[in-house]
């Protein structure tokens, strides 16, 4: 990939700075990030770099405990302080499963409405409370062997409760499902057509076998029952045949079409599971199919923990909530967002409120929240309206997240306001709030809802390079696109991905998780799954795909232009099918380092992969 100066982009990883912003000049932290380039590509200046001063005194808070920005190189450090990434997502589901401690614990006891401090041995962690402590950890630890315990030996888990199934769907597994029956549970038929005993012919009885009866009489050898798909089989029979493999002569005997084989179609019973068995593990979501799986092995209930509870505070003067903006008035993106994103994440949406931009209404609504967490939106930075830092100081809130390393929504905080009671401060501007929502909300409200956490995050190769921060993460929108010949999964960075855009998002499959420093074409990046996505590879993985370049998301990744969609005619990647080509969109642009407002000029590197020059939408890649 090619910078605007001819300069590839490994050779100089921040010549794109200074195209980024758009047209309307740069911002003071677009001006930052240039300092940084600047310095970066005269050598590092340790303790330098144009960094903020420190922030001014805020809520209580204490040091990182031992949270590196690593991998970021070691200016980073210095100049932001903030908490990386990776820490403050550890961060957020330690909050989550103190939460969830809290609430069990209150179930039991509403009088223990105590929190242990925050632990210390969390990186990251900035509450000076905890230093050195451990108290909790055993709390939690409990609390996870009660959900891991041995099948049908475990009560049910403090803070679980029981639910009839038709309540249970989106919610969590509080204990493993085991079987309360065999399945089958009994012999049955898996076709319509004779159950046979012995060699034929055979003489073929009146009786009919259906479904929902009770035991038939046994079949004697050289007989034959018409028999139901579901029906039980009667004792002593040697096979079932299906009603087209067999025929009746005019003496009423049944003969086979095909060689019959001992034991064939019929389901033995247990053949799915023995009573007792495990189904699936505590901690799993509770999904149609689960509830069809409960259902069928015996459940009318299932022990589930309920939905965390939130309460989605919006603020800001200048929000209109219907009809065009005007007068300097937008539209408010987050307020029909966010519920539905917290819903799609098993959250009960307890009140949304438009609380402006008023200092007062803001503590009050705080204060008086009665949700598990409070999310804010807009307010977070330094401004003379940005109420949410006074507000968490009038509170005496513990800030245990106070800005990320992470470009959009660096401004992004977390904070205890009590017991078990958590807020996390969404950036105003869209991708941003998105940014928080999935690096401080996502974690938090998944460990508190009890979901198991992912094994492994998953991983993508990027289809074309991405221009990284110097020091901080970046979260760029991707479609997940199939390689027709590998079969592999890319994930195909998409534009429009500016801090206050959702074009990008809105056509998305996930974000990529893009290091400090930038990722190549080919490096593999951690791939956050939207809640609404496939589930990248899934399809593949079944081999169901015939497509020669198979849509693993979102299909409407095209429309925001990603790297194969707008490779129109034969400059495709060569690893990508034809359909990629003829899907392309003619003027939009991969992600790119230097791409600003205009119109897009298609440039071919060595590796003949295709990147835009003077794209739309990456506007502020770097604020
Ligand atoms: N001096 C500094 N200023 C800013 C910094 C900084 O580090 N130092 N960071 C910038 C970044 S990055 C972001 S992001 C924003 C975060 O600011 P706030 O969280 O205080 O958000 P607001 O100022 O209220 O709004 C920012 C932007 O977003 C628009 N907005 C707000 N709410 C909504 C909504 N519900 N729907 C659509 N758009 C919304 C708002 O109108 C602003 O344009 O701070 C920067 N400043
Ligand atoms: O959240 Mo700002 O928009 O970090 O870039």
């Amino acid at each position: 990939m090619n910078g605007p100066d001819g300069r590839s982009a490994q050779a100089a990883p921040l010549n794109g700075l200074g195209g980024s912003n758009g047209p309307n000049g740069l911002d003071g932290d677009v001006d930052e990030a240039l300092a940084l380039a600047n310095d970066n590509r005269r050598g590092p200046r340790p303790g330098s770099g144009g960094a903020p001063a420190a922030p001014a005194p805020g809520p209580r808070q204490t040091q990182e405990a031992g949270a590196p920005q690593a991998p970021a190189p070691a200016p980073a450090a210095e100049h932001h302080r903030a908490t990386s990434w990776p820490a403050a997502r550890r961060l957020a589901r330690e909050a989550g499963r103190r939460a969830a401690e809290h609430r069990a614990r209150i179930a039991v006891d509403p009088d223990r409405d105590t929190d242990p401090p925050f632990p210390a041995n969390i990186e990251g962690t900035m509450g000076t409370k905890g230093i050195g402590a451990v108290a909790g950890a055993e709390g939690i630890e409990g609390f996870r062997s009660l959900l891991e315990g041995p099948a049908g030996t475990r009560a049910l888990p403090r803070g679980a409760v029981r639910v009839p199934l038709d309540q249970a769907l989106g919610l969590v597994l509080a204990t493993p499902l085991t079987a309360l029956t065999d399945l089958p549970s009994f012999d049955t038929s898996a076709m319509d057509g004779w159950v046979v005993a012995g060699p034929g012919p055979w003489v073929v009885r009146d009786e009919k076998i259906l479904a929902g009866h009770a035991s038939p009489a046994s079949l004697a050898d050289g007989e034959a029952a018409t028999i139901a798909t579901g029906a039980r089989i009667p004792a002593d029979t040697t096979a079932v045949i299906r009603s087209e493999h067999g025929h009746t002569d005019d003496k009423g005997q049944l003969h086979p079409l095909r060689r019959v084989a001992h034991g064939q179609d019929i389901r033995p019973r247990g053949q799915e599971c023995r009573s007792g068995d495990l189904l699936l593990p505590a901690g799993g979501l509770v999904t149609p199919a689960v509830l069809g799986l409960a259902a069928a092995a015996g459940y009318d209930e299932l022990a589930v923990f309920p939905r965390p509870r939130a309460e989605v505070l919006v603020l800001g003067d200048e929000l209109l909530t219907s009809g065009l903006p005007r007068d300097g008035l937008i539209r408010d993106a987050l307020g029909p967002m966010l519920p539905h994103w917290l819903r799609a994440l098993g959250v009960e949406v307890t009140a949304v409120r438009r609380i402006g931009d008023d200092a007062k209404a803001l503590l009050k609504a705080v204060r008086g929240a009665k949700a598990d967490l409070v999310v804010t939106t807009g307010g977070t930075a330094s401004g003379p309206v940005d109420h949410v830092h006074p507000t968490l100081r009038a509170l005496d809130a513990e800030l245990l997240v106070d800005g990320v390393a992470v470009r959009p929504g660096h401004p992004m905080l977390l904070a205890r306001i009590k017991d078990g009671k958590y807020l996390v401060g969404l950036p105003g501007n869209p991708l941003a709030a998105v940014s928080g929502l999935l690096t401080l909300a996502e974690p938090l409200l998944r460990a508190l809802s009890g979901r198991a956490e992912d094994e492994a995050p998953y991983g993508a190769p990027l289809h074309s390079s991405v221009q990284g921060h110097p020091y901080d993460t970046r979260l760029v929108p991707v479609v997940m696109r199939q390689d027709s010949d590998s079969g592999h999964d890319w994930a195909v960075p998409l534009h429009y991905n500016g801090p206050a855009m959702l074009r990008g998002i809105a056509a998305s499959d996930g974000l990529a998780v893009v290091p400090p420093g930038g990722a190549q074409e080919g490096q593999e990046v951690e791939i956050l799954d939207l809640p609404w996505s496939w589930g990248p590879a899934t399809g593949g993985s079944l081999g169901v795909s015939t497509s020669p370049f198979k849509t693993t998301g979102n299909a409407a990744g095209n429309a925001a232009g990603h790297t194969t969609g707008h490779t129109a005619g034969n400059a495709a990647p060569s690893h990508l099918g034809d359909e990629t080509r003829q899907a392309a969109p003619p003027n939009v642009g991969a992600e790119s380092p230097h791409d600003t407002m205009g119109s897009a000029t298609l440039t071919t590197t060595q590796s003949g992969t295709q990147t835009a020059d003077n794209s739309p939408g990456d506007e502020g890649c770097f604020t």
